[in-house]
Parts: structure tokens; C-alpha cells; sequence
């Protein structure tokens, strides 16, 4: 087709006996936003690495701006202007904003960099694009959704004609998410064109023209996003009818059951030693589902790393049980049946090197039925192993595969089987459904639930307004390092949550 930014034809890529991609082709035209779309393992990440030249195709070609793009070469991707947006940033954190844009940057005067004009192009474009960012802040200080922003100006004063954003609203809060949204208009109106990868049915339909979606590896339709609705895309995702995200109302809230976790006024610090915890008090009760609305850089994690036992408190007290456990650490949190899914759970839970077996198997190794009289017991481990992926949906070969070779979204759902598949007493969730396609993100919240009517009490801290609202008996907001209007589900009023998430009202105690 004439006229096109992109087009890849008949993109084929396998990994052993897997077909990631089969015969895909994608165009993209100038002023476009296309949302790319599909169940986890879809194929979605291979297709963008082998446009990104970081995977060479089997078979197929791109042509972009009109020329042969080599394959297999990042080089010729950047050098063209395509740019992605990764959702692990590849910022140098101890330098400040203008610094990491100067950092390979072919616009700047010469060896001798000028910071001052360089300040001013990032406040320029920064201004254009509603991108505002100091750039004299040190980037170790900026919350992640102002760190995406840094990527993106990088992105932008690179000269980059065609970005790619791979699930970039999951770490915003709804007023960053509309400004990201609107930013991409204006990228659009220049004639810039985007491919925006989400798992949310929503944001495509509010900002893309066109969409793509994939399943097994092929391309299962392609179509105007005027005419389309949130069922019909769901439908061409996996094939089949399915109940719209999270539509389940929440159980009445029992009038709660036995008091199990305590927290009082807890504080803690971040990693940089910033105390973003300030001051967050709550109880959770057996049987209930607190869930937290909140989004990067107020506290959520330091909450969740204080309850797991990963980070000490600076001030304040946890008690499970009436037993106080603030010092504890997470061995101790472990064994008192604190079960905890982290917000990074290919990074910081799953072993990549170790196979899906041996990741399920890492916290339990020693105890029944995978071990008996200090023997590991391989039936059983097998067993269990092929019973925990059914259940969860984990899509791959067999249980001997490498969690590398499986995408972003099995992965996670292998550290979820891992710490849902036993029967803890305390839940502490940080943002389970990240990474997760609709599918699989309803299947996660259904399991708390069910682990909430056999009595299990569960902390559910997300960024997710719309999951918050759906899986919580009472909700409440994390606002810079306090617990906010705290209430029943049913006395919930979204638009003054999305307002506390965005850090405008003061805290109330408990
Ligand atoms: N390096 C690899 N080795 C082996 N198999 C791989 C490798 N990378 C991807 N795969 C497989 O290719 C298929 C497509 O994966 P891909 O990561 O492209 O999916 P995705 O649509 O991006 O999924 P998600 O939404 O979960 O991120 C999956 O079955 C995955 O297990």
C-alpha cells in the first residue's frame, strides 16, 4: 500500500517448537495510532522486537518510510526514528533529566555539550507536548510516571517519527493516564504515528484510530476503532464471548470477620532513603478485601516491602494477630501464612535461568508433597506443576521451560499460581493484574475472591481505579504516604477517589 509508515509483511518468528509470530503483517500509516492488542503470549513483544531489530524474523520484511529496513539490526530501527517506550526505563538514575537527554544525543552543539540549550529544547518540547519535567531534577527522585515522560522527550528530541509504548498507563494515575492520552493526540496532529500496546480495552478505543490484535501468533483481526466496541475487541482477542473485565460486583461485605493484620501509623523509606510511607494506619480483617488505590511514589511499595517483611519501618507497628511483627522479616512473615505478590514479579520473584517447575516449587521445596523424609518427590512436584499452570492459565510447553523463554504475562502468572496456589491467611497484593490480559486479570481477581470467602484477608493495592473499585469490600486511597478516605465499597465515590489517587485531599484517620 502506498503512502504507509510501516508495513511488515508476513513476519514469521519461532522459538524451538513455538510460533510467536506466523506470517504478520502490520501497517501503519502516518498520523496513525494504532493499538496493538491480544492475549498474553499472543505474540504481541516478539513482533515489536523483530520491528525494533532486536529478533530477526524467520521469514518477512519491513519497509519504512518507504526503504528495506535491515532486519535484525537495532541501529537501523533508531537511526529511521522509531523509538519504544519500554515499561522498564533506561534512565541513569543518578544523573539529572537534562543530563540522561544529552546522553548520545546528536542535537546537542558538538563534544561540548550546552546544558543551558539543552534545558531550554527540554522545557520547549516539554511545553509543546504537555510533557512538563524539570530538567534539573535528579531522575532517582521523579515518580515513574514522570520518568515514562523523561523517556519520552528522549524519544522526541531524537527525532523519533514512529513510537512504540509497550502497556504504558499501568503505572499512571487517571489524571496522568488522560494526559498521556492527550499527548498522544498532539504526536498525532504533527503527523507522528503510534503503536500503543494495552491490555485496556478502554484506552484504545478512547485514543486509537486503528487496531491490530493478535492471537496465537497471527494477526485474528484488524479494524477501525470507530465502529468497535469493547466486546467486539475482547471477542477478537480470545475467540469466544467474554464477560466484560472485573464485572463481578463484590461480595456484601461480611460483617468482617476476625481482626488479623494492625497497622499503625507505619512509616518507611524508599530505596534513595526518601521516606514515601509517611504515616498509614488500617486494619484488615479475615474474610474482607481491603484494596488501596494509589499510584507510584506514595508509599504503595514501601507498604507492601514493610508488610512482606522486606523493609524495615522507620516508625510505627504491625500486629497480626495481636502479636506485633513489625521487626520481623520475611522469613517470619512466611511462616505466620503473609503471603506476598510483588509489583515486579519477573524480576524480583521468578528465577529466569529455572524452569516453571522449579519456580513453583522454590518456597516449598523442603515441605510435602514436594519433599518427603528430605527426598523430592518428582510425581508429585509433577503433578502439582501441570495442575497450578491449568489452573492459571499458563501458557507453555511444559513445566521444563525456562521462565525466560515465556512472555511477560505467563511469567507472571507462574509467581501468582506459586504464592495463590497455597492457602495463605494474609494476602498482600501489589498490583497482581500488571502485565495481565483481560482474561487473566479476571481470573486473578476471582481467586482472591475466593480466597476472601474461605476467610483469607487480603490487601489489594493497585493503580487500577476500575479493579480497586471491583475487587474491594471497603476502598480506600495511598496519598502521599497516608491511608485516605477509607470506606465501604458501597459508600465509594470514584471521582473523589481519582481526585485523592492524584494527591488532592488531606488525609482522614482511621
Ligand atoms: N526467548 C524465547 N524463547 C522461547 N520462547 C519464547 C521466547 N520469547 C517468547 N517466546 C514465546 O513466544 C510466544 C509469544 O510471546 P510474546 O512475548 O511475543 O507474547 P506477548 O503477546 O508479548 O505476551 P504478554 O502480553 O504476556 O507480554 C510465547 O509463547 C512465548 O512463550
Amino acid at each position: 500500500m502506498s503512502g504507509a509508515l510501516l508495513e511488515m509483511r508476513g513476519i514469521s518468528k519461532s522459538y524451538g517448537t513455538v510460533r510467536a509470530n506466523r506470517s504478520v503483517d502490520l501497517t501503519v500509516m502516518p498520523a496513525q495510532i494504532v493499538g496493538l492488542l491480544g492475549e498474553n503470549g499472543s505474540g504481541k513483544s516478539t513482533l515489536m522486537k523483530v520491528l525494533f531489530g532486536m529478533v530477526r524474523p524467520d521469514e518477512g520484511g519491513i519497509v519504512y518510510d518507504g526503504r528495506e529496513l535491515d532486519t535484525g539490526r537495532p541501529k537501523a530501527a533508531l537511526q529511521a526514528g522509531i523509538a519504544m517506550i519500554h515499561q522498564h526505563f533506561t534512565l541513569v538514575e543518578a544523573m539529572t533529566v537534562a543530563e540522561n537527554l544529552m546522553l548520545g544525543w546528536s542535537g546537542a552543539a558538538g563534544p561540548w555539550l550546552d546544558r543551558r540549550g539543552v534545558a531550554a529544547q527540554v522545557r520547549d518540547a516539554a511545553a509543546r507536548y504537555g510533557l512538563e519535567i524539570d530538567p534539573d531534577a535528579r531522575v532517582e527522585q521523579l515518580a515513574l510516571g514522570e520518568k515514562q515522560r523523561v523517556e519520552i522527550l528522549k524519544a522526541i528530541l531524537r527525532g523519533a517519527h514512529l513510537l512504540i509504548l509497550d502497556e504504558p498507563t499501568s503505572i499512571l494515575s487517571p489524571p496522568e493516564i488522560a494526559r498521556l492520552l492527550d499527548f498522544l493526540r498532539r504526536f498525532r496532529t504533527e503527523g507522528h504515528a503510534v503503536i500503543f500496546i494495552t491490555h485496556k480495552l478502554g484506552e484504545v478505543l478512547a485514543v486509537a484510530d486503528q487496531v491490530v490484535v493478535l492471537r496465537d501468533g497471527q494477526v485474528a483481526g484488524a479494524a477501525a476503532v470507530a465502529g468497535a466496541t469493547r466486546a467486539s475487541l475482547a471477542r477478537l482477542m480470545v475467540g469466544r464471548e467474554t464477560s466484560a473485565v472485573a464485572a463481578a460486583p463484590p461480595a456484601a461485605a461480611t460483617a468482617a470477620g476476625r481482626l488479623r493484620l494492625q497497622v499503625r501509623a507505619l512509616a518507611a523509606r524508599d530505596a534513595s532513603g526518601v521516606e514515601r510511607l509517611k504515616d498509614a494506619s488500617f486494619d484488615l480483617r479475615a474474610g474482607e478485601i481491603l484494596a488501596l488505590a494509589g499510584i507510584d511514589g506514595n508509599g504503595q511499595g514501601e507498604l507492601a516491602d514493610a508488610l512482606a517483611g522486606l523493609a524495615r519501618p522507620t516508625r510505627g507497628r504491625i500486629l497480626m494477630d495481636e502479636v506485633d511483627i513489625t521487626r520481623g522479616d520475611a522469613a517470619q512473615r512466611l511462616a505466620a501464612g503473609i503471603a506476598y505478590i510483588p509489583a515486579d514479579r519477573a524480576g524480583t520473584s521468578l528465577v529466569q535461568g529455572m524452569s516453571i517447575e522449579e519456580n513453583l516449587m522454590l518456597r516449598d521445596v523442603g515441605r510435602a508433597p514436594y519433599s518427603r523424609l528430605g527426598r523430592i518427590q518428582r510425581g508429585a512436584a509433577r503433578r502439582l506443576s501441570i495442575e497450578r499452570m491449568r489452573d492459571f492459565d499458563v501458557r507453555a510447553a511444559s513445566p521444563d521451560a525456562p521462565a525466560r523463554t515465556l512472555s511477560g504475562g505467563n511469567q507472571q502468572k507462574v509467581a501468582l499460581a506459586r504464592e495463590l496456589g497455597r492457602q495463605p491467611e494474609v494476602v498482600i497484593a501489589f498490583q497482581p493484574t500488571w502485565g495481565l490480559d483481560p482474561g487473566a486479570t479476571q481470573f486473578v481477581i476471582d481467586r482472591l475472591r475466593r480466597l476472601r470467602d474461605q476467610g483469607t484477608a487480603v490487601l489489594y493495592i493497585s493503580s487500577e481505579l476500575e479493579e480497586v473499585l471491583a475487587v474491594g469490600d471497603r476502598v480506600g486511597v495511598l496519598s502521599e504516604g497516608r491511608v485516605v478516605d477509607l470506606v465501604p465499597r458501597a459508600e465509594a465515590d470514584i471521582e473523589r477517589i481519582g481526585l485523592a489517587m492524584a494527591g488532592a485531599l488531606q488525609a482522614v484517620s482511621p
